[in-house]
Formats: structure tokens, sequence, C-alpha cells
């Protein structure tokens, strides 16, 4: 054995990372085992990539400002396509450069290579030159993350067939894709060659775009792609692709069939568990390759926890919570067990979509009585400014007037809901917006107009309750 640790983290992602950090600052000798680069996917092709490929193309081709200043100062696509791959290495290394500063900086010893769980929580780590190591550990946090999931029936040999890790091998500009999934990812992508002037169209089996969003945000976003030439067909799954006289051919569900130059399949991740030892360290998985956990993120096999995507593929905000709550239990820690209950959520589309709490389809189906205030963006200073428009949407508690969901749909809404996710988590009612010396011009000036929206409709609802179409839906559910 070379040596003892306190715990022992497979992955250094978000997850593992803040299960390192607590575990670390309350003392604990903590290794983090990594096969790939510190930071995880959010560094590699996951978040912090996709948004810089999404900021960068935005600025470089002038994208959104030409309808508003009538001018589009735009470098040329061969131009924008080199400058684009410079910048998201700069992210990717900025990114993992910090993770890895801050094992160091925390007394976190951190070791690249593939770990491998034993019977009695012996950890075995082949490093890349292929050097074995054997460690033991008190506790093991397995998060190891997800990929991509492929599915039968879809190419991915073929060059131009891609999934979300691949794409950014991508050698040249197609001339036009088909993607396949209206999650954040198909969405993400959509934005990302629109901008670029390259034709998308945007299949999603589900009826709708983004379906765990408010469905009216969702609309909106689905009106914008469309008005910006994104080709959109929904409720339709993609089941085959195949070549025809060199271009893609992707078979839908309903008979039809989509062309491409290129195809972009981002349809969902796999939890990643394989070669881990799992079975005979006894950690079980449920019916979808996941490891099944307790409220404390325990597997089925004892001093061995698991957080983050390998768990649920979901955000890098939940696996963090994941995270520390799994390290706290192990190392018999009280601080960072409690996870925060409110879904909050950013898609970065054409524009950013952002959420935290209950979407009005929820609320409605859950019984309870509410209103909904709506703010539009384009008529507050800071959104006349920027030129761009867009919805805040406040949906509280009819009876008690507590917020229960804040949607935005704009420029930044990822930051605007930001407010609402605190005043949500505090227990706050919808007048707690006009207690906030709101400042001015900014976007989140919008609460203040969408409280007074909100609660002028309640009154007036309360008033005079009528038939037919209401701003107030009071909807008990029998
Ligand atoms: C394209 C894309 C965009 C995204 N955008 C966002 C976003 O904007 N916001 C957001 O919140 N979330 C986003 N996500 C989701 C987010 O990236 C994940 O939820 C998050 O990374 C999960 O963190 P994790 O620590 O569980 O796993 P990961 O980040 O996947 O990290 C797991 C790590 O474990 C390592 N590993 C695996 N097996 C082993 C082994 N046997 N031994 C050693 N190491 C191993 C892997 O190399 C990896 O580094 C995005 C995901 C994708 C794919
Ligand atoms: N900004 C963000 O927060 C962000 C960005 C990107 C990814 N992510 C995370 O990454 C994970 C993966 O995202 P994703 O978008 O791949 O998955 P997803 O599961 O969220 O969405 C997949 C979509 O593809 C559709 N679909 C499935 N099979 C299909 C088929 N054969 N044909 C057409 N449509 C099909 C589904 O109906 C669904 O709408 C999610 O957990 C997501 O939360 C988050």
């Amino acid at each position: 054995m070379d040596k003892s640790y306190d715990l022992v983290v497979i992955g250094a992602g978000p997850a593992g990372e803040v299960a390192a950090e607590l575990a670390s600052a309350f003392g604990r000798a903590v290794l983090v085992v990594e096969r790939s680069t510190p930071g995880g996917v959010v560094t590699t092709t996951g978040g912090a990539p996709t948004k810089a490929l999404r900021e960068a193309a935005l600025y470089l081709t002038g994208y959104r400002q030409e309808e508003v200043y009538g001018v589009r100062a735009a470098a040329p696509l061969q131009a924008v396509m080199p400058t684009l791959g410079v910048r998201i290495e700069q992210v990717r290394d900025v990114l993992q450069d910090a993770v890895a500063r801050r094992f160091v900086a925390r007394g976190i010893t951190y070791l690249q290579g593939v770990a491998r769980i034993d019977t009695d929580r012996t950890v075995h780590i082949t490093s890349p030159d292929g050097t074995a190591h054997a460690v033991a550990s008190r506790a093991v946090v397995i998060a190891t993350g997800s990929r991509p999931t492929h599915y039968s029936g879809i190419p991915f040999d073929d060059p131009d067939v891609y999934d979300s890790d691949e794409i950014w091998a991508l050698p040249a500009a197609p001339t036009d894709i088909v993607i396949v999934g209206g999650g954040p990812i198909g969405v993400e992508f959509a934005t990302v060659f629109t901008a670029l002037g390259i034709p998308a169209t945007l299949v999603n089996k589900s009826d709708r775009l983004l379906p765990t969003v408010d469905g009216e945000l969702a609309g909106l976003l689905a009106e914008e792609f469309q008005r910006r030439g994104v080709r959109l067909v929904l409720g339709a799954g993609a089941d085959g692709v195949r070549r025809v006289d060199g271009r893609l051919l992707v078979t839908l569900s309903n008979g039809t069939a989509l062309e491409g130059d290129a195809v972009l399949f981002a349809a969902g991740r796999t939890a990643n568990t394989e070669a881990l030892g799992l079975e005979q360290a006894g950690v079980r998985l449920d019916a979808a390759g996941r490891i099944i956990v307790d409220r404390y993120y325990r597997t089925t096999a004892p001093g061995i926890y698991a957080a983050g995507d390998v768990v649920r593929p979901g955000l890098a905000s939940s696996a963090m919570q994941q995270g520390r709550a799994a390290a706290a239990h192990a190392c018999g820690l009280v601080f960072g067990v409690e996870i925060d209950q409110t879904v909050s959520t950013a898609v970065y589309g054409l524009p950013e979509v952002a959420s935290a709490g209950a979407t009005e389809e929820q609320i409605r189906s859950s019984g309870i009585p509410y209103a909904v205030g709506r703010c539009d963006l384009s008529t507050t200073p800071r959104g006349a400014i920027a030129g761009h428009g867009g919805l805040l949407k406040l949906i509280f508690h009819a009876d008690n007037r507590k917020l229960l969901g804040v949607h935005c749909f704009g420029d930044i809404a990822s930051e605007v809901v930001g407010l609402g996710h605190v005043v949500l988590q505090l227990g706050g009612r919808i007048e707690m917006f006009l207690t906030l010396a709101l400042n001015t011009p900014t976007y989140n000036y919008a609460y203040h107009d969408a409280t007074v929206d909100g609660l002028t409709r309640l009154t007036k609802l309360m008033g005079m309750p009528e038939s037919g179409e209401s701003p107030v839906q009071r909807s008990r559910a029998s």
C-alpha cells in the first residue's frame, strides 16, 4: 500500500473538487485521482468552452448588434473559426490551471491516473506512464461524471456525425448542420451555428424545446429561433443517420428525413461507471446505469459515496452541492449537508433562458392558486439601451404572495434570476422586491415592474373575478 487517506475522490470535476476542498478545509488527508485534466467536463467540453464559444461567436460576428445599430462589424467566417479555437483553449487553460492551483493551495494531493476501487476501499490507480499505485482510504467519493449517450443506429464513426465531445474537432465550418436534441446542449449549439451563419435544423422528440423550462419561455425561445432562421422540427425523434450521395440523411420517427452536411447528436448523457470495480466493491446501479445513493450520497457499499453526473447527469451547480454533502457525511462534518432544493437553471441560447423555482406548468398541476407578474425587458432603461427585449416572469402564491418561481428570457438572464433565487430561498413574498432600491439602468430593475404588474393583476382578480382568459390563473385542482 502506497499511503492511507481519510478521503479519496475519484474525478476532479465540480463534484470531486468541492468534495475534496471541504474535507481538506476540515483537516482531512485527501487524495484526488483524475484520469484527464483538473476541472472535469466544465473545462473540457461542457459549460465553460460552450459559453466561451457562444460569446466569441456572437462578438466576432456582431450577430446580435446588427439589428440594434443597423451595421454589422463582422469578421469573415474563415477568420473567425481559428480565433474561436484559440479563445476556447485560453479559457480551458485558465480554468484547469485554477483548479490545479486550488488543490495545491488547499493541501490536497492530486494524482493523474485511472482509478479502480477494490473490496476493502483500497483504490488502485494506473498513471499515464503505466505505474500502478494502491492507496487505502477511510472513505471514497466517486465523482466520475458522464459522457454523451451513443444510441444504436447512429453512426458516430462517420467523420461528420458528432457528439458534444467530438464537435470540438470539427475541421471546418459545415455548409449546414442537423442538431438532434432540443435540450440545453442542442439549444446552445444551435445558437452558435446560427450566429456563425451556418444554417441549423434542430430536431426534438418532445413537442417543445427545453422540456424542463417554463413553457412560456421555451415558446419565446422557439419564436426567436424561427425568426432568426433556425429550422425547428418538434415532436419527432431521430431514429437513424445514413449517407446518401455524400450528404447525411437523418431519418425521423414521423417518417420524414432531414439532410445535412454534418449532424450533432445531443440527446442525453450516460454515467461513467465502467471499469471502476463497482460490482466487487458492492456499489449498485439503477436500471439507467447510474449509481444508487441515499440522501447523504452514500452508495450501497459502506464508506463509498457518489456525487454529480454519475448519480444523475445534471448541472455543475447540483454536482457541487452533492459533492459537498457526500464529503461532509463521509468525514462526519455537519457543515454543507443541506442541499439547495430550489431548481435553478440557465441555458445560453438566443438569448439566455434562466429559471429558479417552479414553472407555471408545475404550479398549475399542483393546484396551488397563483398569480403571475411580467415585465417586458425592452421597456426598462437597461433593455432600451441594449436594444434587446425579453421577459421577466414572477410566479407567486395568490393567497400569501410568496414567490414560487422566477423565469427570465433575455440578455444575462442567467445573472438576473439570481436575485429571485435568493428571495425564493428566504421564503420571501413578492413585495420584498419593492423594499429594495433596485439600481437603474439594470435588468434587475425589471423585478420592480414585474412585481407591480403581478400585484395589480392579483388585485383585479380578487376584486372582480370573471370568466374567460385572466392574467391571474386561479387553478385549484379538484
Ligand atoms: C456541452 C455541455 C455544456 C454544459 N453546460 C453546463 C452549464 O452551462 N451549466 C451547468 O451547470 N452545467 C453544464 N453542463 C453539465 C456539467 O458539465 C455537469 O453537470 C458537471 O460537469 C458534472 O460534474 P461532475 O463532477 O459530476 O462530473 P465531470 O465534470 O464529468 O467530471 C468527472 C471527472 O471524472 C474523471 N474520471 C472519470 N472516470 C475516472 C476514473 N476511473 N479515474 C479517474 N478519473 C475519472 C473524468 O475525466 C472527469 O474529469 C454541461 C455539460 C455539457 C456536456
Ligand atoms: N446551460 C446548461 O445548464 C447546460 C448546457 C448543456 C448541457 N447541460 C446538461 O447536460 C446534460 C445533457 O444535455 P442534453 O441537452 O444532451 O440532454 P437532455 O436530456 O437535457 O435533453 C435531450 C433532449 O433530446 C431529446 N431527444 C432524445 N432522444 C432524441 C432523439 N432520438 N431525437 C430527437 N430528440 C431526442 C429529448 O426529448 C430532450 O429534449 C443535461 O443534464 C443538461 O442539464 C446543461
